[in-house]
Order: C-alpha cells, then sequence, then structure tokens
C-alpha cells in the first residue's frame, strides 16, 4: 500500500470572498507569437496554485503581467481587486515577490539587507521582525555574512524571505526552489503552508517539480498553447485523465503489475482468487508526473 499522506484541501474562501487573482481571456502577443490565447482562472484567499507548463509556454510572461511589471494586450485582470496596469504603492506594497535578481547586493550582510527591505514596508504594513523572518527561512546561522558569500541555496532562502518581508496578501514564487537540496526544499515547502495556514496568503507559485506541486498546490493550472488546459486539485486531474493506480504483488516467486482505474475491486478479486498465495502487495496511485503527461499527451493529440 501507499503511504498515507495528509492531502492538502483548503476551501476556497469563504462563499462570496473576492477572489485575489481573477484572470479573463488574459491575451500576450510578442511581436508576431501570440504566447497567451485567452488564459482565464481565480484564485480565492488563501489558495495554493501551481501554474504548470512546458518551457516557453508563458509561466513566467502571465505572472509578470499580474505582478504589474509587463503591460497586456488584451484581457481582464484583477489582482486583489485592482487593475495590475493601474496598481499604485500601496497595492504593490500587498504583493510579495521573489525573482532570482538580488544577487546584485553581494557586500550587503543578509539581516542587514531584510532590515532594509523591512523598512520599505513599515509605513503600510506591519513587517516580518528581522531575526524572525532570517530563522524562518533558516538562515539564523548566516545572518551575518555578506550576500556575497551565500550558496546558492542560501542566496534563494533569501529571495524567498526578501519575498515576504512585507507579509504579503499574496505571494508570486517563480521556481522558488530551483537549486534547494532536500532538506531546504522541505524547510521551504513547511514555510509554504505555514503562509497558507496561519497568514491566510495567497500565493501563485511556478515549478517544473511536479512532486511539490503535488505537495504545496491546493490546485494544479497547467498552461499549454496559450490556454489553461486544467485547473483542478491533483486527485481531481487524476481522476479526469483515469490515470488510476498501479497494483504489484508477487505470487509463486514471481512479480506482477497491473494498472487499473479501480484498484480497490481489483485487489479484492486478486485475493479472492488466490488468497494467501499473494505476498509483498503495493498500490501505488498515479502521480501528479503521470497525469501531467497524460493532460500533455491528450492536448497535443487534439492540437495536431
Ligand atoms: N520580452 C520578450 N520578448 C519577446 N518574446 C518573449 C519575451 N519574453 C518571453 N518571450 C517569449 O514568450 C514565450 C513564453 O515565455 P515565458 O518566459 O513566459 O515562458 P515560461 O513558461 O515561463 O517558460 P520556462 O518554463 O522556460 O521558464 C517564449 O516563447 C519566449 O521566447
Amino acid at each position: 500500500m501507499t503511504a498515507m499522506r495528509q492531502v492538502a484541501t483548503r476551501p476556497p474562501g469563504p462563499p462570496g470572498a473576492r477572489p485575489v487573482l481573477d484572470v479573463r481571456d488574459l491575451r500576450m502577443r510578442y511581436g508576431t507569437n501570440d504566447v497567451l490565447n485567452g488564459v482565464t482562472f481565480t484564485a480565492a484567499p488563501g489558495e495554493v496554485l501551481a501554474l504548470l507548463g512546458p518551457n516557453g509556454a508563458g509561466k513566467t510572461t502571465t505572472i509578470e503581467i499580474l505582478e504589474g511589471f509587463r503591460m497586456r494586450s488584451a484581457g481582464e485582470v484583477s489582482v486583489l481587486g485592482t487593475d495590475p496596469a493601474r496598481g499604485d504603492e500601496t497595492w504593490r506594497s500587498r504583493l510579495g515577490i521573489v525573482l532570482q535578481s538580488w544577487r546584485d547586493h553581494g557586500k550587503w550582510r543578509v539581516r542587514e539587507l531584510l532590515a532594509h527591505f523591512g523598512s520599505y514596508y513599515a509605513e503600510h504594513r506591519r513587517p516580518w521582525h528581522v531575526d524572525e523572518l532570517v530563522a524562518a527561512v533558516g538562515l539564523t546561522p548566516h545572518a551575518h555574512k555578506k550576500v556575497g558569500q551565500l550558496s546558492g541555496g542560501q542566496r534563494r532562502r533569501l529571495d524567498v524571505a526578501i519575498g515576504i518581508v512585507g507579509r504579503p496578501e499574496l505571494l508570486f514564487l517563480d521556481e522558488p526552489t530551483a537549486g534547494f537540496d532536500p532538506e531546504a526544499r522541505r524547510e521551504f515547502h513547511d514555510l509554504v503552508h505555514r503562509l497558507a495556514d496561519e497568514s491566510d496568503t495567497t500565493i501563485l507559485l511556478t515549478t517544473h517539480d511536479l512532486d511539490e506541486a503535488e505537495k504545496l498546490a491546493d490546485r494544479i493550472l497547467i498552461l499549454a498553447g496559450g490556454t489553461i488546459i486544467a485547473n483542478g486539485s491533483a486527485e481531481a486531474l487524476s481522476r479526469e485523465m483515469s490515470t488510476g493506480a498501479e497494483v504489484r504483488w508477487t505470487r509463486d516467486g514471481q512479480r506482477y503489475v497491473h494498472a487499473t482505474t479501480g484498484a480497490t475491486r481489483y485487489v479484492r478479486e486478486l485475493f479472492a482468487q488466490y488468497g494467501e498465495e499473494i505476498e509483498d502487495l503495493e498500490v501505488r496511485r498515479a502521480s501528479l508526473e503521470d497525469t501531467y503527461m497524460a493532460l500533455l499527451r491528450k492536448f497535443e493529440g487534439g492540437v495536431r
């Protein structure tokens, strides 16, 4: 049997709550290249969304439009109730953004840099206490090091700290754990859960790590061919694609594998037929990676 895992299922905010993100028919064209051809989705307060898709699908473009860094070609976009093309400083102070661009501050010390960024928010928000923030991202032993002396993974933790220093209501994370070791990755996942559960932060992240998306996201969005081709929890998408499960067992010293969408019934029948001859039984549910590949194959089959 597969190990039990607590599935992230946060209710999508109180009924009637205004969505934090409301994107309708978003279009983006670079020159003659139509990258986004009508992207539509919403996010409720406290939801964690993972935006997935192949290289060049338009994930970063979408996020940059929502952050107000890039002007869209067409469509309606509301971020915390405001059109990002018209967002002011107060609106910006409610967003947290994790980019990979803080490497220019090599001479600053970690604690100093975070205290400095925190001071930007002091007027509009209640920023994190700098030592609590340093501890939350696991940088306490490095608080007095220069940014230029940090390892790649430690710098990425600093990027995350800078993104959340103003206690944002909405946090954008573009490939947040690229370069993290497994321990740093797990600590980061705990931090994301804490931000969503305790502070009701809405989070939109992009990642190519499907295991990470499955662990973190309440909802998966898959962007391909300029539109959202799938939108739902990992479980719902797996059900929709009938990616099902794999049953493995041994009988008479021989190993067997059977793919099925009705694993429970199949196992019952297996025991009814062979009883105690069955050994080493395992049921492996389809992973998000299996579902993702099936969805992309189906989409590519349809557009050819
Ligand atoms: N400033 C730009 N000018 C012209 N084309 C661009 C620009 N930025 C991105 N593109 C193109 O838009 C498409 C989408 O790029 P984008 O970076 O949004 O994709 P992505 O899904 O984030 O990709 P990846 O997974 O590789 O990071 C690509 O074909 C890219 O070449």
